[in-house]
């Protein structure tokens, strides 16, 4: 079987098609299907004398699922080409241009641009061969060729039963293959099969496990094209940028023109911006010499345009740039460089064009010698300079300048998972808040009493107060927005309300936060849960002295409850998972706090890594009620009376 790979593999057409490395075998044993990808790797054809140790390791687990897959009855195989599978999601073979599609390239009489080999427009990214060893070895460019035909065809001649066939298959698990050309050499992605299992999340549901939660679930949305910001270092020279990512453990920036992970409008941006570079003969940042002009681009796209029905809002999103430019500002010398490069862009996909790429250009001004991306003066050049976005069911103004979540529609499922855990009513304070996006989320659709939202950005300032004046609910004026240092006085933060929200960076929480949130669950303990009181008087109907009354008490409960409430539920939103156990050991510590229940989302498909939203209760674990549905509960109350009942009737019988 290898063999054969071999062979095919080694004519001109193919061989630019490595072998993927999790070949699935057909489910019915009948047939070995045998999947290539279009990229730089090519793991049969390379000298395994020259791979790395690694590699000769993964070199070894690839040949085996070759030679071990052979499928049992070779007698019913049939001669070559027999399927495709169509394209269901967001899947496409790479552009033409690159070298690695000749396969495609032979295939499409115009040879450009995407072929469509499926049904109606899909195009399709993987291709199925089924074929005999004996011919393989001997299959010459005439049969190759002849593949590359009937692929044109192939969509009719499908029948039934291998549609089906290859449902099962990619069920196993190739539908979620990152499938990226650069993937080894750009550091961004380090996962290329399986993106939608992350294997640190087993070690999540272990954890979780550990603390009583046995049903920790991961959700999954977009695989590829998810992320929505990117800041991309530039270098090279004017004749010949990178704008990319650092190779994995040195500064040499890959340039990555396909890459599988940003939304397509950053990466069409990223090629107008070389071109740009290339035209105006802009100077990329050099690292050893601190000279240049473009040291960084960010990249964020906006999805929101209510001119344009929802489902297409994604895929039209529009880019905001910031250009980060090693000057002082836009009236030093280079400034009218960096004027002509925005201009540039602008020309070419602003506002006015037919198909507008491009939402605003800013700038960022940094003249240090470091690594830090950005410097402290920020400046609007061209477009809009608010970028709306719609998330949690608000309005969000996003700044440049402060945090925002990479991936959105991710975001967005996290945020109503958390909803369910806030009761209307509920005071809320988010530390570690950014422009405040959870609080006033939280705020819009759980009808809390206040939210409060502490930052340490000054710049996430304005962000909040221009998505506060969109904001809609009556609560408005009891959401606020701080900037402090949540390490600085926590336990003042959280005295005065119901649940503490905390999303800290990847190095988790601060220690004194810890510390606080420790002594708050003992200040907590004698805390009244329930409002809820019986009453034998008279009840009281006038509406008048009804409405006096409850203005009263909400007057002297604000005062109670600054004095006396304090959190009895953390929601921990975490994207540094090794932070987060270590955290979590800290507070579940001699019984202050315990996890009550956990979710986990794949925010960064190609990544190792999960972003976790955890729900922390005050206290021990209360076996019955916290780990089971309210139902249940009332069920084995109802039982352990009966039995009490029994116990008490045959003591009594004695
Ligand atoms: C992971 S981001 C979360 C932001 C926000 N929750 C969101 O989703 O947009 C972490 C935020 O914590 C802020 N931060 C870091 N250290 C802080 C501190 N000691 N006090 C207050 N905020 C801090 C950062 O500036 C950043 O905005």
């Amino acid at each position: 079987m290898k063999v054969a790979m071999e062979a095919l593999l080694s004519q001109r057409s193919l061989s630019s098609w490595p072998l993927r490395s999790d070949m699935p075998h057909s489910a019915a044993g009948d047939c070995a299907l045998c999947l290539f990808r279009g990229g730089s790797r090519n793991v049969l054809t390379k000298d395994p004398s020259a791979l790395s140790a690694p590699q000769k390791k993964q070199h070894k687990q690839r040949t085996l699922s070759v030679s071990t897959r052979a499928p049992a009855q070779k007698e019913s195989y049939t001669k070559p080409v027999k399927l495709l599978r169509t394209w269901t999601e967001g899947r496409r073979i790479p552009s033409t241009d690159n070298g690695h599609n000749k396969l495609q390239d032979k295939s499409s009489p115009t040879s450009t641009g995407r072929q469509h080999y499926g049904e109606g427009d899909d195009p399709v990214d993987i291709l199925g061969f089924d074929f005999e060893e004996e011919d393989a070895k001997n299959e010459s460019q005439e049969d190759v060729d002849h593949i590359v035909h009937v692929l044109h065809d192939v969509n009719k001649s499908l029948s039934r039963p291998i549609e089906k066939e290859i449902a099962k298959i990619d069920s196993c698990s190739n539908t979620f293959d990152l499938a990226c050309q650069h993937f080894e050499r750009c550091s961004g992605c380090i996962l290329d099969t399986a993106l939608d299992q992350p294997p640190i999340f087993k070690d999540a549901q272990r954890f979780f496990r550990c603390h009583g939660i046995d049903d920790l679930k991961l959700t999954t949305g977009k695989i590829w094209e998810w992320r929505c910001k990117a800041k991309l270092a530039v270098r090279g020279t004017s004749m010949d940028p990178a704008v990319g990512l650092y190779a994995e453990g040195t500064h040499d920036v890959v340039n990555i023109p396909n890459c599988r992970t940003h939304h397509p409008k950053i990466n069409e941006a990223v090629e107008i911006l070389k071109a740009g570079i290339q035209e105006l003969g802009i100077q990329p940042y050099d690292e050893n010499t601190a000279k240049g002009e473009l040291r960084y681009v960010q990249m964020s796209v906006t999805t929101y345009n209510t001119s344009i029905p929802i489902k297409e809002r994604y895929v039209n999103g529009r880019v905001q740039v910031v250009l980060v430019w090693n000057d002082r500002s836009e009236q030093s010398i280079s400034g009218a460089r960096l004027i002509a490069l925005s201009q540039f862009l602008w020309q070419k996909g602003g506002a006015k064009s037919v198909n507008p790429l491009f939402h605003s250009i800013w700038a960022n001004f940094q003249t240090t010698h470091t690594n830090i991306i950005f410097g402290g003066r920020w400046r609007h050049l061209l477009g809009e300079q608010q970028c709306w976005e719609r998330i949690g069911g608000v309005d969000i103004c996003l700044s440049p300048a402060s945090f925002s979540q990479a991936n959105i529609l991710a975001f967005e499922s996290m945020l109503r998972q958390m909803q369910k855990y806030v009761k209307p009513g509920k005071s809320i304070v988010e530390l570690y808040a950014g422009s405040g996006i959870i609080g006033l989320s939280l705020a819009a659709t759980c009808a809390c009493r206040s939210v409060r939202c502490v930052e340490v950005n000054k710049e996430a300032r304005t962000s909040f107060d221009l998505s506060l004046a969109r904001f809609s609910g009556s609560n408005k004026s009891t959401i606020s927005w701080h900037c402090a240092d949540v390490a600085m006085s926590t336990l003042n933060w959280l005295k005065g309300s119901d649940i503490v929200i905390v999303d800290p960076p990847r190095k988790g929480l601060d220690a004194s936060v810890i510390g606080a949130l420790r002594v708050a669950s003992s200040k907590g303990q004698g805390q009244e849960t329930s409002s809820s009181t019986e009453s034998s008087e008279k009840v009281e109907k006038r509406p008048w002295v009804l409405r006096a009354q409850q203005a009263s008490a909400e007057a002297a409960k604000e005062v109670e409850d600054a004095e006396s409430r304090w959190p009895d539920t953390i929601i921990y939103v975490s994207c540094g998972w090794e932070a987060f156990k270590r955290d979590c050991t800290s507070l579940v510590e001699g019984g202050c706090w315990h996890l009550f229940a956990g979710h986990a989302f794949n925010f960064f498909p190609g990544t190792d890594s999960i972003e976790m939203l955890a729900i922390f209760k005050r206290g021990r674990k209360n076996r019955t009620s916290d780990s089971m549905p309210s139902g249940k509960v009332a069920l084995q109350r109802k039982k352990r009376k009966q039995l009490g009942r029994k116990v008490a009737f045959r003591s009594n019988k004695g």
